[in-house]
């Protein structure tokens, strides 16, 4: 469905010099400062995927989701859309695909939001009776009505950012990207755009990559998860798998009915740790790779009468930022 094979994307700015003049001077000047901004990505996403792109900031995510849409063409290297190369295909291509960008909106500013729908349902050719449908099935997921005749500038962010979701699904691509869609947005927002990336996903059964520095839609949405660091891939894989290769602690909170009996540790040093005793809770830190869930809740029930147990993951946001670190 979509293939990246080799990429590279440089982008060449001239080099700026100091003095008198250097404004005029760097009009004119030869020399180029040289970004590598993409180094050699080769990936490829099966249909019906639902992919994170993440990583620091400048890392490269933007610059492959312009190079994956057609909108840059590759310094080197090969994408195909279902087979097709984006850039130069760009007509058959765009038919295939939807995206948004967070920070950008590809609606009309002036013009009230379902205006935007009737240029869009023209340019690709969507014929009357599919775009109202659509529009209907987006009203309802998205609350659309509620805005529907305000024009672009005046909306809010999160109303912006449904209205672009809408306009990019209207053509009914089975890709999609989106670069940063939650971007600024509260928790509420965030939760209503996920749901709707959840329902393409799950019941529509669209390909969607995404790029975001909000790990939670990761952890939410995303089977697969991709981590650009200096413009090359670091890692391709599970969010599970992620977690394990950090190793952090998961943390278990558990309160003991009429208080607990924590033996004394034999060395070599356990896989657990005592973090905080406060009344009749513990709370361990514990490595679940070297322990199961079940080992650790059985040796946790010799202790004392379990009242309550919990155990939370580690943060993910930390695992990520270990990982680029
Ligand atoms: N048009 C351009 N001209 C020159 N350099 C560019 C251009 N576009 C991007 N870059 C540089 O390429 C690198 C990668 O940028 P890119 O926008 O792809 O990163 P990103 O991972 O999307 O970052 P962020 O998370 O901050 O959005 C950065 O160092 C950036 O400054």
């Amino acid at each position: 469905m979509i293939e990246a094979r080799h990429l590279y994307k440089e982008f060449k700015t001239p080099a700026v010099k100091g003095g008198r003049f250097s404004g005029v001077r760097t009009l004119f000047s030869r020399e180029y400062r040289v970004k590598e901004a993409v180094r050699d990505i080769s990936f490829q996403v099966p249909p019906g995927e639902f992919v994170g792109y993440i990583g620091p900031n400048g890392a490269g995510k933007s610059t492959t989701i312009k190079m994956l849409t057609g909108i840059l063409h590759p310094s080197s290297g090969e994408v195909r859309i279902r087979g097709l190369n984006p850039h130069r295909e760009r007509r058959k291509a765009v038919q295939q695909l939807g995206v948004v960008f967070g920070q950008r909106s590809q609606l009309w500013w002036d013009l009230p939001v379902k205006d935007s729908y009737d240029i869009l349902a023209h340019m690709y050719r969507v014929p009357a009776e599919l775009k109202k449908q659509r529009l209907e099935r987006f009203a309802e997921l998205l609350n659309l009505p509620e805005f529907w005749d305000t024009p672009v500038r005046k909306l809010s962010l999160g109303q912006r950012m449904r209205a672009d979701l809408a306009a990019a699904m209207l053509h009914d691509p089975d890709l999609l990207f989106l670069d940063e869609p939650t971007i600024g947005l509260d928790v509420h927002a965030k939760q209503g755009i996920r749901e709707f990336l959840r329902q393409l996903n799950k019941e529509y059964g669209k390909t969607i990559l995404l790029t975001t520095h909000d790990m939670d839609d990761i952890e939410q949405l995303c089977s697969r998860v991709m981590v650009i660091n200096h413009g090359a891939l670091s890692y391709d894989g599970t969010v599970a798998e992620l977690r394990e290769r950090i190793g952090l602690p998961a943390v278990i909170t558990v309160t003991y009915r009429g208080g607990c009996q924590i033996p004394v540790l034999e060395q070599p040093g356990p896989v657990y740790r005592i973090v905080s005793a406060e009344g009749e809770t513990l709370r361990i830190e514990a490595d679940l790779r070297a322990m199961g869930v079940m080992e650790l809740i059985k040796e946790l029930g010799t202790w004392g009468e379990i009242a309550d147990l919990s155990i939370e993951g580690p943060d993910f946001e930390e695992v990520v930022r270990r990982f680029s670190e």
